[in-house]
């Protein structure tokens, strides 16, 4: 029922396909590979021919964060690189409506994001369409930041309005993740947890069976 998603921003860059099976090896069935353009956000971090060469290593579910402007010009490329789940952000889409039906198209699973100042309302008419919503618990850019406590309010009523419609849409969580955050967090409603220092800041493996043993908790 609940999905960690280690994000690699955090991993060693140099040992990617070794931190990656670490990884798997505790627990965690997504990996979070978040590809960042210098633009949207003032980072650059990787992008395709990296993620193909990762995916020749796992079988873990690729959940790739595009903080791009215009992602749509790259779905295709991710797609084939070996995206699993391609999630956009709400503020870098002129035409939303367009790029998630280009995810969908691609064989993709469709997310959408959105940075902590952005209202979920902005997500009204899509909010049927899309795989998941991923609210940014940080201003995205960087790993290692503290959580914005506010965007619990928007995981709540994102949960809210998926339980009044009766859909299982995953709402993830991205920013500050930690064993301090986390319980709330999934009490709000949050079932995808996205964590980059928190699982590669030390042991690994050790890491994610903290985050798997606190699932069980709200699993019981
Ligand atoms: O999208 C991101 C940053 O923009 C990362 O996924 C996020 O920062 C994860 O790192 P941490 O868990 O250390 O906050
Ligand atoms: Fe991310």
């Amino acid at each position: 029922m609940y999905i960690l998603a280690p994000s690699v921003l955090a991993a060693d860059f140099g040992k990617l396909a070794e931190d990656t099976a670490k990884a798997r090896e505790g627990g965690a069935s997504y990996l979070h590979l978040d590809v960042m353009d210098g633009a949207f956000v003032p980072s650059i971090s990787f992008g395709m021919p990296v993620i193909a060469s990762l995916r020749g290593y796992t079988d873990l579910v690729f959940d790739v964060h595009m903080m791009v402007e215009d992602p749509g010009r790259y779905v295709e490329s991710i797609r084939a690189a070996g995206a699993d789940i391609i999630t956009v952000h709400q503020e870098a889409c002129t035409h939303l409506d367009r790029v998630i039906g280009q995810i969908k198209a691609s064989g993709a699973k469709a997310g959408v994001a959105l940075n902590p100042a952005t209202p979920v309302s902005t997500l009204e008419c899509v909010l049927d369409q899309v795989d998941m919503v991923l609210v940014m618990s940080v201003n995205p850019g960087f790993g290692g930041q503290k959580f914005i406590p506010y965007t619990l309010d928007k995981v709540r009523a994102l949960r809210q309005y998926f339980d009044r419609k009766g859909l299982s849409t995953d709402i993830q969580v991205d920013g500050g993740v930690n064993r301090d955050t986390i319980r709330p967090l999934i009490e709000a409603g949050a079932n995808v947890l996205v964590a980059g220092s928190a699982v590669f800041g030390g042991d690994v493996k050790a890491n994610v069976e903290t985050f798997m043993n606190i699932f069980k908790e709200y699993e019981r």
